[in-house]
């Protein structure tokens, strides 16, 4: 018989474990979030009857040394729930993450009755600070659980606990840092633990509170003091904006300066910040619903020529006669993103539209470069290094600041526009956000911080993702193809594409969707659930761990994605082959998803189909198009076009001697005769830009260094996996567009009525060639 469980002073009250075969593998069914089952009170009910399998209260992740238990106190005098006594009973490896809690012999207090142990931890265990199972025996303090105690043979791991992990289903998935599955830490277990910064995982009972993060680095994602988030614009949270900024769970005080803004800002995540609404969004302006408008004239009225254009004049390339100077760099595409999210914010498009930017706007676009770049630098440096070497966590801050006085610059001139019209009595214009901001009475700090945050999340993430599209709608000629025919059929020629005509126009968003998939803008999301543990199909996630989804590695997962890294926009069109709604979710998902998401998707598609859109002749006149006086038909006009030197190494060897062979690509045969990569010839039967895309090198791209070569998108590099690295331009153009591109029945070349270089062909296949695109 076992005698009545004696409490155990640091013991707390036993959870019920989770079947784990009780709810299907996430990914198998949408990843609820569901609240773990509250544990019956040991007080009011009798200890359970059955053994518990996981009885994982015990488990303890941190070594009880002289630091710990200095932090414990710490964190007990900051008012933490740190229990009185670090319970030294065991050690809990984490290595694979995910594992599940370790059966130990019984939790304290309780009696493992079912599985014939009666070791019974009294409560003399914890309180003298050792554990000690007073029937079985246990092994060195440091790697100490059941498997070692003879009294209570069941509680091996693998033995007792159900199949772990459940399945390899759930890859996307990983906390702290690994995947479920991944090999057993090759580090003893007593070093495993040392060393491992962020140990967790396996016990849903953390009793240290959040999970460390190294001082003076940023916030982990989640964090409640972390980057400064919208809170009073976007989302009416009900919290006043001035709510002073929670203190940072993962950093004591800072050592390292921050920048200054960042701490100003109480943000999005605030305390408060479940109240946001389930659908967040960022109102729209109505200037941005639509690609950037020149106003035009009506068509078909008669054209002033002579009369100087009131819009701006004519870039040289677009002058008629202007002779056309060969040039291996085609003039920088303008940046199109800042120019979005600022009408929004500013109602102003910061000069992007100019033939020249405003060198405050190219800094601003730097600094968010710089900004990320650091980002990445500033966490993996541990903080010792910080003081050795300054200058990435200084150039961090500096580009935080800069990026924040820019923003406060715009919003300042906007405010002292409104406050002059209102003085003249004039009535406020409500263009754009920050006249929204001003009206509703958001102080001043909280726009400010808003504000900026909103700009740079606008920027890269929509170029990014334009880059990728483009990039891979150049190498793929046959989606670039039906694309065009998309656009066209959707919009007639040359027409500027209307925000209603998106809507016959499904490959478009295909493409977007499919360019998300493959190259998520975030490779990553994280959350923390602070207060209560949670259940994610089979996993028990303890309260305050961190879990972070790789987009990458789901959406590129071969079970829900046939050719997962294969480019195929198609497979978003097909009915009956739904994907799982939760495969691929480049904006992440649920109330903190991201709140541009219309506006970027918005913004992408109507560059696409401005891009895909037919190409008019060119026109004298930016104000009054004319009517081209014949007909000229449009083609796809996507191309790589080399403007830095190749940083790139081949995958794939190069087609002047073999073929090419690449994953993204089917296997295409390349003619034993050598590829010429002199400019090309001129036979109609191959499009060929009447400007040299490539200066004329005498040996393959591939192979020697510093050759120009494709522009590469903003995902830097080290984060493409090597079957990524895109093959060279060279071969994209020459070698398998010969063969996807339908013949063209020669037929001689007529002159281009308005541009002696520019030639059409007249042949069936109605394709113009020449001129730069
Ligand atoms: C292709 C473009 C974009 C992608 C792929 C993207 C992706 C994401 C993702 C994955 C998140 C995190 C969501 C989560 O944690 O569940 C996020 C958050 C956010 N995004 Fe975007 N985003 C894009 C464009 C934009 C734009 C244009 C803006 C600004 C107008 C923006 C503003 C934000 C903000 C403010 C958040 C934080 C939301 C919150 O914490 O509640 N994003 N975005």
């Amino acid at each position: 018989m076992l005698s009545p469980p004696t409490p155990c002073p640091a013991s707390r009250p036993y959870k019920q474990p989770l079947d784990p075969k009780a709810a299907p593998s996430p990914m198998l069914s949408p990843p609820t979030l569901k609240a773990a089952p509250q544990p019956p009170d040991p007080t009011s009910s009798p200890p359970p009857s059955r053994a518990p399998p996981w009885p994982h209260e015990r488990a303890v992740w941190h070594l009880p040394s002289r630091r710990h238990r200095g932090r414990a106190r710490a964190r007990r005098a900051a008012g933490a729930d740190v229990p009185a006594r670090h319970p030294m009973c065991v050690c809990l490896c984490v290595c694979p993450p995910l594992t599940p809690p370790i059966p130990f012999c019984a939790p304290p207090g309780r009696a493992r009755s079912g599985s014939g142990c009666a070791a019974s931890w009294g409560a003399s265990c914890c309180a003298r600070g050792r554990p000690k199972c007073t029937r079985g025996r246990w092994g060195p303090w440091w790697a100490t659980w059941c498997s070692a105690c003879s009294t209570c043979g069941t509680a091996t791991p693998s033995s007792s606990s159900p199949t772990w992990p459940p399945s390899s289903t759930n890859s996307a998935w990983k906390v702290r840092g690994g995947l479920p599955g991944c090999p057993p830490c090759p580090l003893p277990k007593f070093w495993c633990l040392a060393l491992s910064p962020q140990r967790s995982v396996g016990s849903p009972n953390v009793p240290w509170g959040p999970l460390p993060s190294p001082q003076g680095l940023p916030c982990p994602p989640g964090c409640p003091s972390s980057t400064p988030r919208p809170q009073g614009l976007l989302r009416p949270l009900g919290v006043p904006s001035g709510a002073p900024r929670p203190p940072c769970p993962h950093h004591g005080p800072r050592a390292l300066r921050i920048p200054r803004v960042l701490i100003a800002s109480p943000g999005l995540l605030c305390p408060q910040g479940s109240h946001v609404p389930s659908t967040p969004s960022i109102p729209i302006a109505p200037q941005v619903s639509g690609a950037p408008q020149i106003p035009r004239a009506p068509r078909g009225s008669p054209c002033p020529r002579g009369s100087p254009c009131p819009q701006d004049s004519p870039r040289p390339r677009d002058v008629p006669g202007a002779p056309r100077v060969p040039t291996s760099q085609p003039p920088p595409p303008p940046p199109l993103s800042p120019a979005g999210i600022s009408s929004v914010l500013f109602a102003s498009r910061l000069g992007c539209l100019r033939q020249e930017v405003p060198r405050d706007t190219e800094a601003f676009i730097r600094a968010i470069g710089t900004m990320f770049g650091m980002t990445l630098l500033t966490m993996a440096m541990p903080k010792a290094l910080h003081r050795l070497f300054p200058k990435p966590w200084r150039t961090f801050c500096e580009a935080w600041d800069f990026m924040f006085a820019f923003a406060k610059r715009h919003v300042d001139r906007r405010v002292a526009g409104a406050a002059g019209r209102m003085s003249r009595g004039e009535p406020l214009e409500q263009r754009c956000l920050t006249d929204q901001l001003v009206r509703e009475e958001v102080p001043m700090r909280d726009i400010y911080g808003n504000v900026t945050e909103l700009l740079l999340a606008g920027v890269d993430t929509i170029s990014s993702t334009l880059s990728w599209s483009l990039y891979e709608l150049s190498r793929h000629p046959g989606v670039q193809a039906a694309l065009h025919q998309e656009v066209v059929a959707a919009l007639g020629p040359g027409h500027d594409p209307p925000v209603a005509a998106l809507a016959r126009m499904p490959l478009l968003k295909a493409v977007v969707k499919e360019t998300l998939r493959l190259y998520p803008v975030i490779p990553s999301n994280a959350r923390v659930v602070p207060d209560r543990d949670i259940r994610v199909g089979e996993y028990l996630v303890p309260k305050k761990t961190l879990i972070t989804l790789c987009h990458y590695a789901a959406s590129r997962d071969g079970r829900f994605f046939a050719a997962p890294d294969a480019f195929v926009p198609e497979r978003w069109l097909r009915r009956g082959a739904a994907h799982h709604p939760y495969a691929s979710l480049p904006f992440g998902v649920g109330k903190r998803s991201c709140v541009g998401r219309r506006l970027a998707e918005l913004e992408i598609h109507m560059a696409l189909a401005q891009v895909g859109v037919p190409v008019a002749p060119p026109s004298p006149c930016h104000l009054h198009p004319c009517s081209p006086s014949v007909p000229v038909s449009s083609c796809p006009r996507i191309h790589h076009v080399p403007v830095s030197p190749c940083p790139l190494r081949p995958f794939h060897p190069c087609p002047r001697i073999s073929s090419v062979s690449s994953p993204l690509r089917p296997h295409v045969p390349v003619p034993s005769a050598p590829v010429s990569l002199s400019p090309p010839s001129p036979c109609p039967r191959v499009p060929v830009p009447s400007v040299p895309m490539f200066p004329s090198v005498p040996v393959c791209p591939l192979r020697p260094r510093g050759l120009p070569t494709l522009s590469s998108p903003s995902i830097p590099r080290s984060l493409w996996p090597l079957h990524l690295s895109p093959p060279c331009p060279f071969h994209v153009l020459h070698v398998p567009s010969v063969p996807m591109s339908p013949p063209c029945p020669p037929s001689a070349p007529t002159p281009h009525p308005l541009s002696p270089h520019r030639s059409c062909c007249t042949s069936r296949c109605g394709r113009s060639r020449g001129g730069p695109r």
